[in-house]
Order: structure tokens, then C-alpha cells, then sequence
């Protein structure tokens, strides 16, 4: 079990700090480069899976590391029994403590042990494969045109009705493996409470060929249950015969009573378990969407691409760990260099939305102040989260990370073959330079030599000029290099950033699977919601608020 601890207690905690110190003018990656011709082979690791097209290279020697800060990290995780927690997770131990919950998102992506699979003992594992049965089975009718709707004709579209990592994961999944999806099955997603997002949708649909899917773990989320009784509304407005909503509502759920209560029988039921983190569910039932899109093989290669990243996970040591070193390198920046915010660069289109899926999944887990044991920390913990992809940042971000006054630690992730080599492969061999030259850029710099070799004779009458083009460097980055995108490279991609943060929140001592600070705003609003009605309603707020909510109640029509 982590230790829960608080970090600053660890002695590589302390030693690190004092590294930082002492050694941080040392830290420079123009000199670290010069002085070492085999830093990059040094400092750069592959994971190769089983599958051939499976292969990630991860390249961190750009980084403001050298021997002894990389090996006191490695001490640092150690200390925490990073390891250990590891380990506990995927044993099936209740790592999620203020929930007493086992988090078991490996377990979702698991062969069964005869082939090869871990032995994990918790309550509903030995569901999982009959789930991803009823996954196939379900997802080929409806493809092949067999599930019919209530008028006898095939479904041609498909709404999510969820939110958070009820939507997150199966949108950033479908928008990434968009190349393999059935094209006339369209997909779409609703999450937003505001009426605008199913209104807009709902513009888009035929009642007779639409399938809702009612993905929350809960079964109680506000938004997706105004949007599912919403859109229940809509379909039966046309359809009338409420037998007709068992031909074109499934949900997706842990809570069976709240889905009949709902109106969805059982049998439409697609269930997972409470050891399923909603940021961590898109391997589960939830990716009921993602199957219905890309078919059920796809899915399970993604499933199996994210179980050959556990695998190495789980066996290798930590020295050789990509989640491992990723997780390590962040801390160091996060802890020692004060920096606040961690970008996510992919250079591939279809990874568009992969920032947007990590902002939840790394932003709800290790966003926490109190550590297992109930302490305040001392340090910082989960970064801020964000980013697009190249090369569309570039023309609207990096001008700061180049040359502002902020640390920004970048991860860069490129396809070494694209899936559309259109114009005879012009455009990713262009995009490709790209995320070569910006890593580069990032490192070395320019230097005001430079910039007046460059300038000529105009440097001498404009100093100004010569000191805004000089870009200072040492920024660090790592950079990913994958294969190309196919479903199992995404799995494995994203289990690799699962793992990152289950890393990272271990050495802080918190909790990552728990999501208490979402609950507040929740609970503010309901009751909010009730004084809407009437000016004398509205109660027990201070000044700002009642202003506000007075404004709207004078002013709505
Ligand atoms: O799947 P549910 O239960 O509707 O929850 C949706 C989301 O709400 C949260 O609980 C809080 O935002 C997330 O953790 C979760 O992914």
C-alpha cells in the first residue's frame, strides 16, 4: 500500500532538493548534450509489445537530468513503495481508501489467466468477459444492421448521453481511431447540461434509426439524466408506444436499480463494477460506443494494446519503466522547479482530444491536498494539464513556452507513419519536422551571437531587436515516438499515462482514485436550482450570489 506520506519526508525528497540548488546552473542541456555523445541512447527507452505494429520509443534526454538527479528520483520512488502500490493495485487491494474501493482498470483489459492473464481476486472480475461478450455480440448486430429499430429499420446513428469519463474516454477514442470506424454509423456525444448540446444533436437524429446510449457508473449524474429523460421525451413524441424504448435506449451502468427505475430494462443493460474509476471506465462497458464504432476487434486490440503496456508496467524495473520515468521527470519539475502546468503535444490529427481526456483523468486523480493519512501537503502535486496538437499550438501557444517567462514541461507524441500519406507523403514528412524542430528549438536555443550573425548589420543599430529574438533554451520535453495509430498503440498510449499518474500520486502520498472536490459545486447547485423559482426564495448565499441570482430571476423572459 503507498506509504501515504507526506513526500518531503522521504531522504531522496531532501536530496533532491538540495540537487536542485546546487546543481540546477550545472542542468544545462547544451552542455549536457556536448559533453555526452551517447545521452540520447542513454536516456531513451522503447516498449515493444507483442504485436508488431505495437512500439513506442520514449526519448528523455532532452530533460534537465543527469545521472545523479535521475538515479535520486529513482530512490525517491523506491522510498515511497512505489513498487508495492503497484503491486497492490493490481492484486485488487483497496488502494482507493476514502472509498474503500479496489481500482482494478487493469482487470478491464485482462486475458483470462489461462492466457496469460494476471490472477486478480475482487468481487465482479470474473464478470468482465461476459460483459465484453455482451459488448460483441450487441455491437455486431447493431453494425450489420440485424438490431432493428422500432419501425423495422437499422440504426444509422449513435448518442452518448454521459459526462465526464462517461463521455471523455469514448470521444477522445473515436476521435482518434476515427480511420477505423464504420462510416455510416454516425456518433454522436452529449454531455453538457446546457440545452444546446442535445437540442443540437437531437437536430441531427431520426427517431426510427437512433440508438441512445445512457453511459453514467452512477446513474444519478444530473446532466446525463436530464439529457436521457430529455431525449426519451424527443424519441417518444414520435414513437409514442414506451415497448418501443427497449429498441433504442441502452444504458451503460453499475446502479441496475436506477437504470429500470429509468425505463431501460436489465437485458439493455451493459453492466461494470465499482472498482471501475469513472476517468478510468473506457475500457469497460462505457466503451460500448467506441465498439459500435471502430467493431468489436478494434476494441479489443485497444484493450489488448493497454495490456501490454501493464504488463511492462507491472515487470519492469523501474530503471527501465516508461510510466515509471515519465511519472519521475514530471515530479522533478513539478517539486523542484516550481513549474505548474504539464502540455500534451500530439502531433497527429486524431489525437486531438488526447489533452482534453488527460485534463480529467490526471487533473481529477492527483488534483488533491491531503495526503492517505489526512495530512496538508507541503508541495505541489498534480499539474495543470493541457495542450492541442501540433501543428495547430504552434501558431497559437508556444510563442510562450519558447520565449515567456513560464516553465513549461512538454511531451511531444508523433506517429512514425501516418494512415493518410496524401500527396505522396508531403504533409507528414512537413508535420514530422515539426516535432523534430520544436524539442530542438526548445533545448538549444538561440544566443544573441547568433542572432547578430543572423541580424548582420542591423544588430549594431537595434538592440532590441537583437534581444527579443534570443531564445534562451533549456526548455525541457520528452518526446514519443509510436509506430502509427492503431488501436492497440492507442491502448498502450493511453494505459501509459494511466500509469504516470498512478505513479505520481503514489510518492505524493494522496489518494487518485477518489473525486471529492467535484461534490461542493454539486451539492451548492441543487439547492440553488430549488430557489430559482422566487425572489424570496432565494436564501443563505452571500451578497455576490444573491445579486446574481436576483439579476437573472428580474431579467429571464
Ligand atoms: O458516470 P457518472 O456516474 O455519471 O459520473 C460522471 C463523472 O462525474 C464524476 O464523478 C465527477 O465529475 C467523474 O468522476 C465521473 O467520470
Amino acid at each position: 500500500m503507498s506509504t501515504g506520506k507526506p513526500a518531503t519526508q522521504y531522504k531522496a525528497w531532501k536530496k533532491l532538493q538540495e540537487l536542485h540548488s546546487s546543481k540546477q546552473s550545472q542542468l544545462v542541456l547544451k552542455e549536457l548534450f556536448n559533453s555526452d555523445s551517447k545521452r540520447f541512447s542513454t536516456y531513451s527507452k522503447e516498449f515493444k509489445a507483442s504485436s508488431p505494429d505495437v512500439s513506442i520509443l520514449l526519448d528523455y534526454s532532452k530533460n534537465l537530468i543527469d545521472e545523479e538527479v535521475l538515479s535520486t528520483l529513482f530512490n525517491l520512488a523506491r522510498e515511497a513503495s512505489v513498487e508495492l502500490f503497484r503491486d497492490d493495485m493490481f492484486a485488487g487491494k483497496h488502494i482507493n481508501t476514502s472509498e474503500d474501493r479496489a481500482v482494478l482498470h487493469v482487470a478491464l483489459r485482462n486475458p483470462p489467466a489461462d492466457q496469460g492473464g494476471f490472477k486478480i481476486n475482487e468481487a465482479g472480475v470474473d464478470e468482465v468477459h461476459g460483459v465484453l461478450q455482451h459488448i460483441k455480440e450487441f455491437s455486431e448486430s447493431v453494425r450489420s444492421g440485424s438490431w432493428k429499430g422500432y419501425t423495422g429499420k437499422p440504426i444509422d446513428t449513435v448518442v452518448n448521453i454521459g459526462i465526464g469519463g462517461s463521455d471523455l474516454g469514448p470521444v477522445m477514442v473515436c476521435e482518434a481511431l476515427k480511420h477505423y470506424s464504420k462510416r455510416d454509423l454516425k456518433s454522436y456525444f452529449v454531455s453538457n447540461i446546457d440545452g444546446t448540446d442535445l437540442a443540437e444533436v437531437l437536430k441531427l437524429c431520426n427517431t426510427e434509426t437512433t440508438l441512445f446510449i445512457v453511459a453514467s457508473k452512477t446513474f444519478t449524474t444530473q446532466e446525463t439524466i436530464t439529457n436521457a429523460e430529455s431525449a426519451k421525451a424527443w424519441f417518444l413524441e414520435k414513437a409514442k408506444d414506451q415497448a418501443h424504448v427497449a429498441k433504442h435506449f441502452v444504458a451503460l451502468s453499475t446502479n441496475a436499480k436506477a437504470v429500470t427505475a429509468f425505463g431501460i430494462s436489465e437485458s439493455n443493460m451493459f453492466a461494470f463494477w465499482d472498482w471501475v474509476g469513472g476517468r478510468y471506465s473506457l475500457w469497460s462497458a462505457i466503451g460500448l460506443s467506441i465498439a459500435l464504432s471502430i467493431g468489436y476487434d478494434n476494441f479489443q486490440e485497444l484493450l489488448n494494446g493497454a495490456h501490454e503496456l501493464d504488463k511492462h508496467f507491472k515487470t519492469a524495473p523501474l530503471e527501465e519503466n516508461l510510466p515509471v520515468i515519465l511519472a519521475l521527470v514530471g515530479i522533478w519539475y513539478n517539486d523542484f522547479y516550481g513549474a505548474q502546468t504539464q502540455a500534451l503535444l500530439p502531433y497527429d490529427q486524431y489525437l486531438k482530444k488526447f489533452a482534453d481526456y488527460f485534463q480529467q483523468g490526471d487533473m481529477e486523480s492527483n488534483g488533491k491536498s491531503v495526503t492517505k493519512d489526512g495530512s496538508r501537503v507541503d508541495y505541489e502535486t498534480g499539474p495543470i494539464i493541457w495542450g492541442q496538437s501540433g501543428t495547430n499550438g504552434q501558431h497559437a501557444f508556444y510563442q510562450l513556452i519558447h520565449q515567456g517567462t513560464k516553465l513549461i514541461p512538454a511531451d511531444f507524441l508523433a506517429p512514425v507513419e501516418t494512415l493518410n500519406p496524401i500527396s505522396g507523403g508531403k504533409h507528414h514528412e512537413i508535420l514530422l519536422s515539426n516535432f523534430f524542430a520544436q524539442p530542438e528549438a526548445l533545448a538549444f536555443g538561440k544566443t544573441e551571437q547568433e542572432v547578430r550573425e543572423e541580424l548582420g548589420p542591423e544588430a549594431s543599430k537595434n538592440a532590441a531587436l537583437v534581444k527579443s529574438k534570443i531564445f534562451e533554451g533549456n526548455k525541457p520535453t520528452n518526446s514519443i515516438l509510436f509506430q502509427k495509430l492503431t488501436p492497440g498503440t492507442l491502448g498502450a498510449l493511453v494505459a501509459l499515462y494511466e500509469h504516470k499518474i498512478h505513479v505520481q500520486g503514489a510518492i505524493w502520498g494522496i489518494n487518485s482514485y477518489d473525486q471529492m472536490g467535484v461534490e461542493l459545486g454539486k451539492v451548492l447547485a441543487k439547492n440553488i436550482l430549488k430557489q430559482l423559482g422566487n425572489e424570496t426564495d432565494v436564501k443563505g448565499h452571500d451578497s455576490s450570489t444573491t445579486g446574481l441570482i436576483h439579476y437573472y430571476q428580474k431579467n429571464r423572459k
